[in-house]
């Protein structure tokens, strides 16, 4: 199958349990929760995104024919040396949409760890080292297990107290970015601080000024 990336870029990981981290981020093109127009923002399921997903014109991106040929261009944005810890993010737009079994071999056969951001909606193909489900008021649930659960707050019509009973070895609450980002922030703290078995993930290659 083919694959369509938007952009292909070595940065750290800036959210979740692995900030901090060195990966490459391969951006897929597409999400099956907003179309990525800015006219069709307020009427998506997913209303909040801070990203642009559409087409492949961004650095390192394009159409790749083959699972071999995307995981080469991933491997080849690689900085770490031979002896690093590999680590790819597949995130989006929607990563669930494009990636296959046969990626995720090609991408262990290039020696990395394939981490998968995701909106839950899709079931993950078998094989990734590591999934972050990130869920979105409005939409189905798909995916109730996973490495960790990345909810953006506060979104209308959805308590986090109702992801407690699912299958996830970390529950976090990442702040909204927008123009309420302060007050997001101030309400995260504070649901933190009195629910512990969530922690804070704040977007730290925001607050790095990388990408
Ligand atoms: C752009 S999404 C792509 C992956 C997938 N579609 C998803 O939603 O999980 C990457 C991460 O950014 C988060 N995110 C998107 N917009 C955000 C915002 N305005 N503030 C904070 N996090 C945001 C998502 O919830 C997700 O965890
Ligand atoms: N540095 C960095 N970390 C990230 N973690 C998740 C991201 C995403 O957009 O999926 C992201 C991103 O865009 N940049
Ligand atoms: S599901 Fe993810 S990529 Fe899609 S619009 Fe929402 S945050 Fe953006
Ligand atoms: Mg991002």
């Amino acid at each position: 199958m083919a694959y369509a990336a938007k952009e292909i870029f070595y940065t750290l990981q800036g959210e979740g349990r692995n900030a901090g981290r060195a990966a490459v981020f391969c951006r897929f093109a597409g999400c099956n929760l907003w179309s990525g127009r800015e006219a069709d923002r307020a009427s998506a399921v997913c209303s909040f995104c801070d990203t642009d997903f559409v087409g492949t014109d961004g650095l390192g991106g394009g159409r790749f024919a083959t699972a071999s040929d995307l995981a080469q261009a991933i491997a080849a944005t690689w900085r770490g040396g031979a002896a690093g810890q590999r680590l790819v993010v597949l995130t989006g737009g929607e990563p669930l949409l494009q990636v296959d079994a046969a990626l995720i071999a090609a991408l262990h056969a290039e020696a990395f760890e394939v981490a998968v951001e995701t909106n839950g909606t899709i079931p993950p193909p078998p094989g990734l080292d590591w999934i972050c489900v990130s869920p979105k008021s409005g939409s189905t649930l798909a995916v109730t297990k996973g490495d960790e659960l990345k909810l953006v707050f506060p979104q209308h019509g959805t308590n986090p107290a109702r992801f407690e009973a699912m299958d996830f070895d970390a529950l976090l609450l990442q702040p909204m970015d927008g123009p309420a980002r302060e007050a997001n922030t101030a309400a995260a703290v504070a649901y933190c601080l009195e629910h512990p078995r969530w922690r804070l993930s704040l977007q730290t290659h925001k607050l790095l000024g990388i990408p």
